[in-house]
């Protein structure tokens, strides 16, 4: 597991959006080049979102093989198919109508209106994952290139919010969450197992509200009360910030100490 996470702080969350996406693609394009395929985990929200429509409009989109990426989600809301409440839809809309992905590669977590309630959907999930790990994974979930995680102003990460019980799995790696604090209240998402498996992790986080929360992950909470916290990558942790965000970061932490 990474030592301390990584801070990158950009000007502004358009400048983040449009550095992040770039970033996004050189590690796409390394892993393909590396191993033929890459593995990437999205996220929902305003910060995913805005980096996935900062893809769609870079012109360095075409250096990667969409044909070779393996899509996943961190976590979903679980509402019906189309929804435009649904990380999935949000993210087709952003980027993945506009690229021309393998639909075989794409992995959105199950709908409500399918044949699954929430609990079997995320054990249907889980399963799909484990047909995906390679032996060298040595795990349930494929060790993804880069998983993505957008930081709620409450410290949530996926659809694990502070103190719930999803955020204490310790054994699955998909689990169903009911009575989520944000709208809608019934979610899959990933657990803190199954994100740690990544290679690397990418916390998204720009805009004021999210400053308290980059503050107490990034200062020694335990992940129960701070899930942000423990959202940690196997060979790299890190965070990519707006100015906004970074407002609230202890001086140890940032800015970075004048050599
Ligand atoms: O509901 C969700 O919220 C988080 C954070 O979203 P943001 O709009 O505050 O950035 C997101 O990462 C998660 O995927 C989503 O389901």
């Amino acid at each position: 597991m990474t030592g301390a996470p990584q801070l990158v702080v950009h000007r502004d969350k358009e400048l983040m959006a449009r550095a992040a996406a770039a970033r996004l693609i050189t590690k796409i394009v390394d892993a393909q080049s590396a191993k033929g395929y890459a593995s990437v985990v999205l996220t929902g929200g305003r910060n995913g979102n805005g980096l996935l429509a900062a893809l769609a409009a870079s012109p360095a989109r075409d250096a990667v093989d969409w044909s070779r990426l393996d899509l996943w989600w961190g976590d979903e809301r679980f509402l019906p198919d189309g929804d435009a409440e649904r990380n999935y839809t949000q993210a087709r809309a952003a980027l993945l109508d506009s690229v021309p992905v393998n639909p075989a590669r794409v992995h959105p977590m199950p709908a409500s209106d399918g044949p699954y309630e929430v609990d079997a959907a995320a054990e249907v999930y889980a399963a799909e994952l484990a047909a995906a790990a390679r032996p060298e994974d040595h795990g349930q979930v494929p060790a993804f290139d880069v998983l993505m995680l957008g930081v709620g102003p409450d410290t949530h990460v996926a659809s694990l919010f502070p103190e719930h019980p999803a955020v204490r799995e310790t054994e699955r790696s998909v689990v169903g969450v009911h009575g989520a604090p944000k709208p809608p209240p019934t979610r899959i998402s990933l657990t803190l197992p199954a994100i740690r498996a990544a290679r690397e992790v990418w916390l998204l986080a720009a805009g004021e509200d999210k400053a308290g929360a980059a503050a107490i992950a990034l200062s020694g909470a335990g992940e129960v009360q701070a899930p942000a916290a423990g959202a940690r990558g196997r060979s790299r942790t890190l965070w990519l910030l707006d100015a906004a965000a970074a407002s609230q970061l202890p001086p140890e932490l940032y800015p970075p100490a004048v050599a």
